[in-house]
Formats: C-alpha cells, structure tokens, sequence
C-alpha cells in the first residue's frame, strides 16, 4: 500500500521569465486533507498547482504526487488529479451530459447516462439544467459540473484554482460542503485562494504565501474552524510577534 502524502512540495523553488516566483515551498497534503494555499496577486498559488500538474518545471526542489516525483512520471500524476481552473475547464456550447461524456472519453474512460447522472446527483446540478449547454450555466453550475466530472474520473486529488470567486455566498456554502463530503469520502484536495474567510470555513490547514515563501500555516483543531482574525491579521501582516 502507498502510504506516501498525495501531495508534497519540496523546497520547491520556480523561476518565470527571470523572476523568483517560488522560493524554498515545502508543504504536504494528507490523504483526505483539505489545504488552502493563501496569498495575494502574484504570490505564486496559481504556479504551485500549474507545478504539481507538470505544466512548469521547479528550478529547484521537486513536487511529488503519491510519492513520485511528478518530473519522472508527468502522466502519473496527471491521471491522479482532476485540476479546477479559475475559468471554465469544460465547453461552453456542450450540455453537461456531453462535456462528461467527451472528456472522460479523452480520459480513456467511459460512464452510462445514469452513472452520469449519479455523480450530477452528487453536486446537486438541477435536473433540468443537465440538457442544456454550458453557456447558460451559472459559475457555480459549471464548477458543479466539472467536480462530477472528477468524480467520474475517480481522481483522488482536486486541484482548484480560486474556486469561489464569482460565486454568490449561497454557492459559496454549497462549493464548501460538496468539498467537505468529497474529502471525507477520501479526497485529497489542494485549493489556492485569496479568500481569508472562504479558506478557514473549508480548510483543515492554511498555508499563507508571501512573495513564493510559505511565511505561516494554520490548522483546525479540536473540531474548530482556523480562526478567521488570526489569519487575516497574518495576511495583512499584522500579526503579533
Ligand atoms: N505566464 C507567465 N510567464 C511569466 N511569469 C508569470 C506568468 N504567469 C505568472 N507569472 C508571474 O509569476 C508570479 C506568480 O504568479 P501566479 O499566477 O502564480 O500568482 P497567484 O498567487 O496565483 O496570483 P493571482 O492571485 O493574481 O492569481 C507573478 O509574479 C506573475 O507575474
């Protein structure tokens, strides 16, 4: 059996164009573990996850998925994770019957429509909605759509990228719950935000980043959320010393 973190990072250092994007990040993400990487514009969140999906390649340390460096086997890892973009991963002129259809076919996978069906049932994606393109979905329809997709997938991993932005408080709180129950089914999930709040109701552990350095990190304990004032004070640099 793997006993190794779904997620690590490893004095992980990135360089973009010449500029030090990352700088020494280590960080591990447990099986069913919910991590929120925090940071403002530009604090090199996005570029962590594009990392983890081999999309850049860290000019020092390693990242590693199930315990293999994501340099040696990119597919490996990629087959792990299911990766949520701050925009829209699936097409907008598809249903969501077809989008789900196509893109686990692309992903050597195949689902009947009631399979299909179960997992849309499993983000709450109304009925009705389910025959109509993705263009006329709202944000949150189309994040409930690419999270069924995951599901169908079976990836033990959920990378998201400002997973809430955009979305109404009520979707908010239903984004967290439908996130909550995949991770307690399991899910390892991986999510980087500029969310003070959104971060310490979702998450078991924050990780804050300034300028590509993990300068803090919070857990829940005991059953309580992170302390909302406590981080937001971290974030602003105000925190006692
Ligand atoms: N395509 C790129 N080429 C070169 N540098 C880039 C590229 N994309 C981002 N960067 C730089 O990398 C740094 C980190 O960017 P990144 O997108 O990872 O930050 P972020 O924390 O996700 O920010 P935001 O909250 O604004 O999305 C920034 O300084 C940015 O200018």
């Amino acid at each position: 059996m793997n006993m190794a973190s779904p997620l690590e990072a490893r004095s992980l250092s990135l360089v973009r164009e010449g500029n030090a994007v990352l700088d020494g990040v280590s960080f591990t993400v447990a099986k069913g573990e919910i991590f929120a990487l925090l940071g403002g514009n530009g604090a090199g969140k996005s570029s962590t996850l594009l990392t983890f999906l081999g999309f850049l390649e860290p000019s020092g340390g390693e990242v590693l998925v199930n315990g293999r460096s994501v340099g040696s086997d990119v597919a490996a890892a990629r087959n792990a994770i299911a990766y949520l973009p701050e925009a829209a991963s699936l097409y907008a002129h598809m249903t969501a019957y077809e989008n789900l259809d196509y893109f686990l076919d692309l992903a050597g996978k195949s689902a009947t429509k009631d399979e299909i069906d179960v997992a849309l049932d499993r983000v709450a994606l109304p009925n009705e909605a389910r025959s109509r393109r993705l263009q006329s979905y709202s944000k949150g329809m189309r994040q409930k759509s690419a999270i069924a997709l995951a599901l169908l997938r079976e990836t033990p991993i959920l990378l998201l990228d400002e997973p809430t932005s955009g979305l109404d408080p009520v979707a908010i709180d239903e984004f967290h719950d439908l996130v909550k129950t995949l991770a307690e089914g399991g899910q390892t999930v991986l999510m980087v935000t500029h969310d003070v709040y959104g971060a310490c109701q979702v998450a078991d552990r924050v990780g804050l980043l300034r300028h590509g350095k993990l300068v803090g990190s919070f857990a829940a304990e005991n059953g309580q959320r992170i302390d909302t004032e406590t981080v937001h004070a971290a974030f602003a640099g105000r925190e006692a010393t």
